[in-house]
């Protein structure tokens, strides 16, 4: 009897029914070899473990269904093998990417116990195993989720997946190796090896073919009873129709799918290639074959680097070398020129799932992104020319959404307000730039125009711009980050978005700060005096029209006041502009406060004012005119000086004086002149006698311009004696004559500061002067007494720069020496400016032209100045020596001038003597020459020559 111990478990070679019977296919082969042999045989099924230790205890002489392995060789010696048995592992369906040893690492692999397996995963370096007592168990374990991995031979595991309904929840992930059944006797029992080996080659092929029909089919366990073969064949015919379909319509199914497939892929505008690591194309599909780099044909088989210029190839192999790390990569662009232009891509890749040991390949997908890119670029472009736009525009800009949150605030915005981008964008502007007094009066104009509330805010700055569509224009206050008020002109329109709906404001500000200034200063420069502050002729000009007017209307009076300071030019003269400048400033300020609001004090130049008195008469006027010398007297304290300095006032009146403005100033000129002369500091009001005095010396003006051109002008000469001593003729006074065709003779006291006054003083200064001494010259070649002639000098002539050179040119022309000329200075044109005066008479003497102080008495010569004037002789005038008889006082000054003159080394002349008693006491008190109608009158030339021939020929 031969003990052959058998795993019981190990369907379907061998197993136990449901009544723990063994069956199976190695049970009936054992019963065929039984047969063949004549040996009994006794199976002893058991669990593998304990067939093996059933083996190893000699308790069997037989092992079957054994594998063989190095550790048993040294124990068994094994027949032939007669079984391949394939030992795989099983992955559950959900666990994909176990595909050998390497990838089965670290998975934990469900075995049986002391199953060969385990020996083969352990050499592996597999050693993460959960053991089971059984195949079933272990399939069981695998069903419940206790392991996802097993490994298994693969008939028991075929067998026990479908018995457990659970083939479809596991895969066959790879044949871990393949082992052979192989039948073991102890070792050294060759016998028994030899008769198990004879045993089994006697079973013949037919036998072995019907075991194997009987047990590699459908599990006989599952149709145990032949009674149900019949429905098992019914079952299976179904299964195979049911299959049949399933593949008919797994087929159509796919057939579909790929047609959709196919036609989604040709949708796909993009260009997609299969390429290898290397870069080499191995498909590719294009519906535009014109933007391949080389075509078609000539693509498969080539790599990037042959048909992609360096820089394309290079991003490529790059983004193969991403999707070759991280499984795609993504966005890598590159240009490309192609025969019809230049041609922009972008790639994305995917690296393709391989099996081991296959190359790896990458799908690619490269996307014509041209336009994409031509937008792109505009975008920049536009963009850079906005921001450049916005840097560089002289004015600023502010764009807000359509809340009033600021998105823009450019440079220019920047500069005006302070603040800097960052610290404003995001921010509305109401609560940064605004007055909240000027947004409310907006906002409630806006509320009026628009028929609905306008809120305070932002909505007050838009509304207009929103509701009209147009630009909406105002000036503004700015408030500055620094506090500081400024105007700015603000332009807001609104945006629009692609779709025409309102997307926000923009907003264009200029400065106009500086603008506003400059207008104020133009303003103030066109109409106000730039020293004092005070209005200039212009305003003044507007005023008076305008109180004209309000007088005309409501039947009231108005005075204009012309004020001039008394001998300004002085402090000028000797104390400079600057002295002279703050006087007219602390004047031009006592005046205006000396007057009311509504009146209107104006500088017209120099030392000249003049006061506008709405609704003013003439009790009024001489009021103010009153108050005006009172205010104006007190000394005026400049830098180191304390100046006393008086005015004289004309006043014209409305409507009495005229109604224009014109008139009114001619009669305030006239009467302040007539305050001048009736001796300064004072008022005088504009009369009718004045009236006809102005348009008398107006006519004389222009006559006297006629009587110039025409000639008629004359010189009498009047002849002047020596009173000490001998009585004898020294000289001539050259005196002006004017004989009028209609006005008769007109006295050059009358004319001659009419042509002062309009500048024809130095035209006929100089007829006079060459006439004089042309007539001087004839005179002593006539064989006339070689006498002095004199003559007069007005103020304009004396103030003139070159006058020495002028008289010595004169002189020289006439061939006269110049100590036949004396030159007749008065007294005040004298004092009015004395260092000047010193000046030119050192210089007239240093030609050697005498002078003389004319009406010597009249004017008020300070000492000082006297004795520093470079003059010959005093003239006493011809008001003193009227009076001589009557006037003790007059005796008093003739007689102190006579002395003071000697005292000083000058000598004296009297004027105007026209009596013996005079001419005696002249004498009496030395005075040393006369002139006078005792002697004579001025006498026309040929008369003189003839007076001088009669008697006074020496
Ligand atoms: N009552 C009276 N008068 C006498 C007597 N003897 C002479 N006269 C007048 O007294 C004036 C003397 O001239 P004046 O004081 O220089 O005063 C001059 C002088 O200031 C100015 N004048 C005359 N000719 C010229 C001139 O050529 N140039 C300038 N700048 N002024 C002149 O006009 C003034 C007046 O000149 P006339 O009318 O010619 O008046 C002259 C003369 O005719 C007399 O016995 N009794």
């Amino acid at each position: 009897m031969l003990r052959v111990a058998i795993d019981d478990n190990y369907p379907p070679y061998v197993f136990r029914d449901g009544s723990g019977r063994l069956m199976g296919y190695l049970v009936d082969s054992w019963k065929l070899w039984e047969r063949k042999t004549g040996v009994r045989v006794e199976l002893l099924g058991s669990d593998w473990s304990t067939a093996q230790q059933r083996m190893a205890n000699r308790e069997v002489e037989v092992l079957d269904t054994a594998f063989r392995t190095p550790e048993r060789e040294r124990l068994l010696d094994f027949s032939a093998p007669y079984e391949p048995i394939p030992v795989s592992i099983y992955t559950h369906s959900s666990i994909g990417g176990i595909v050998d040893l390497d990838t089965l690492h670290g998975f934990l692999v469900g075995v049986k116990a002391g199953d060969a397996c385990v020996e083969e995963l352990a050499a592996a370096g597999i050693d993460t195993v959960q053991l089971f007592a059984s195949y079933q168990a272990l399939v069981r374990g695998a069903v419940e989720g206790r392991v996802r991995v097993f490994c298994l031979d693969e008939p028991p595991a075929n067998y026990l997946l479908y018995l457990n309904s659970a083939e479809q929840w596991f895969n066959k992930a790879f044949t871990l190796y393949s082992g052979e059944f192989h039948r073991a006797v102890h070792k050294g029992d060759a016998a028994t090896l030899a008769l198990l080996q004879r045993g089994f080659t006697e079973i013949t092929a037919g036998e072995e073919k019907a075991l194997r029909e009987k047990w590699m089919g459908i599990p006989f366990a599952l149709s145990p009873h032949t009674r149900y073969l019949g429905y098992a064949l019914l079952v299976g015919s179904l299964v195979g129709a049911l299959l049949l379909i399933w593949v008919v319509t797994l087929r159509r199914v796919v057939r579909q799918r790929t047609a959709k497939l196919e036609a989604t892929l040709a949708a796909i505008p993009d260009l997609m290639f299969e390429l290898g690591l290397d870069g080499r194309y191995h498909d590719y599909h294009s519906p535009r074959t014109d933007l391949l780099a080389a075509p078609p044909e000539v693509l498969l088989g080539k790599r990037v680097s042959d048909v992609l210029p360096p820089d394309a190839a290079a991003v490529c192999l790059s983004a193969l070398q991403e999707a070759l790390t991280t499984g795609h990569s993504v966005g890598r662009q590159f240009e490309l020129p192609l025969a019809h232009g230049r041609f922009w891509f972008e790639l994305s890749v995917a690296r393709k799932p391989a099996k081991v040991g296959d190359e790896t390949r990458f799908v690619v997908i490269s996307r014509d992104i041209t336009e994409r890119k031509r937008v792109e670029e505009a975008l920049r472009a536009s963009e850079a020319l906005k921001a450049s736009v916005l840097a560089s525009a002289a004015c600023g800009i502010v764009a807000t959404d359509r809340q009033g949150l600021i998105t823009v605030f450019n440079p220019g915005a920047e500069a005006i307000f302070g603040y800097c981008a960052d610290e404003v964008v995001g921010r509305v502007t109401p609560t940064l730039f605004h007055d909240h007094d000027e947004l409310a009066a907006i906002a409630e104009a806006q509320s009026e125009a628009l028929g609905y509330p306008v809120e305070v805010g932002f909505d007050a700055l838009v509304v207009r711009a929103r509701t009209t569509g147009a630009t909406d224009e105002r000036e503004m206050i700015g408030i500055r980050k620094d506090g500081r008020r400024i105007s700015v002109r603000i332009s807001v329109t609104v945006m629009c978005d692609a779709q025409g709906e309102l997307a926000g404001y923009l907003g264009t500000l200029i400065d106009m700060t500086e603008h506003k200034e400059a207008e104020a200063s133009i303003q103030r420069l066109a109409h106000f005096d730039s020293l004092t502050g005070l209005p200039n002729r212009t305003l003044l000009n507007e005023r008076v029209r305008h109180d004209l007017a309000r007088a005309h209307r409501g039947h009231e009076s108005l005075a204009l006041i012309f004020l001039d300071l008394d001998r300004f030019k002085n402090v000028n003269d000797s104390l400079g502009h600057r002295i002279g400048d703050d006087l007219l400033v602390q004047l031009a300020g006592r005046l205006k406060r000396a007057v009311r609001d509504d009146d209107t004090v104006s500088r017209l130049g120099g030392d000249e004012f003049v006061l506008l008195l709405p609704n003013t008469d003439a009790d009024g006027a001489a009021h103010v005119a009153t108050k005006l010398l009172e205010v104006t007297a007190p000394p005026y304290c400049i830098e180191q000086h304390e100046l006393v300095c008086t005015v004289s006032l004309g006043i014209a009146l409305y409507p009495a004086d005229g109604d224009t403005f014109e008139a009114l100033s001619r009669c305030a000129d006239t009467a302040m002149y007539r305050a001048k002369q009736r001796g300064r500091n004072a008022y005088c009001f504009f009369t009718a006698e004045m009236q006809e005095r102005s348009t008398r010396m107006l006519q004389i003006e222009n006559e006297l311009r006629r009587a110039v051109v025409h000639g008629e002008l004359r010189l009498h000469y009047q002849p002047q004696f020596a009173l000490v001593g001998r009585r004898r003729l020294i000289g001539a006074e050259a005196l002006l004559r004017w004989q009028h065709p209609e006005l008769g003779m007109i006295s050059p006291a009358e004319f001659i500061p009419i042509a002062e006054e309009c500048g024809l003083i130095l035209s006929i200064g100089e007829w006079v002067l060459r006439t004089a001494v042309l007539q001087m010259r004839l005179w002593q070649q006539a064989g006339l007494p070689p006498i002095t002639v004199a003559v007069n000098l007005s103020a304009v002539q004396f103030r003139q720069a070159n006058l020495t050179e002028w008289v010595s040119r004169i002189l020289d022309e006439e061939e006269l020496p110049a100590e036949y000329l004396e030159l007749e200075l008065t007294e005040s044109v004298a004092m009015d400016n004395p260092l000047a005066a010193i000046e030119t008479m050192d210089r007239l003497r240093r030609r050697g032209v005498r002078m003389s102080i004319d009406d010597f008495g009249t004017g008020y010569s300070s000492m000082s100045y006297l004795k520093r004037f470079r003059v010959h002789k005093l003239k006493i005038d011809r008001s003193f020596v009227a009076d001589l008889a009557a006037d003790p006082d007059d005796a008093a000054i003739v007689a102190a001038t006579i002395g003071l003159a000697h005292n000083l080394g000058l000598q004296t002349i009297a004027e105007g003597v026209e009596s013996e008693a005079q001419l005696a006491f002249l004498c009496a008190k030395g005075c040393d020459e006369g002139q006078g109608y005792l002697f004579s009158p001025p006498l026309p030339a040929p008369q003189f020559e003839a007076f001088v021939r009669d008697g006074w020929l020496v």
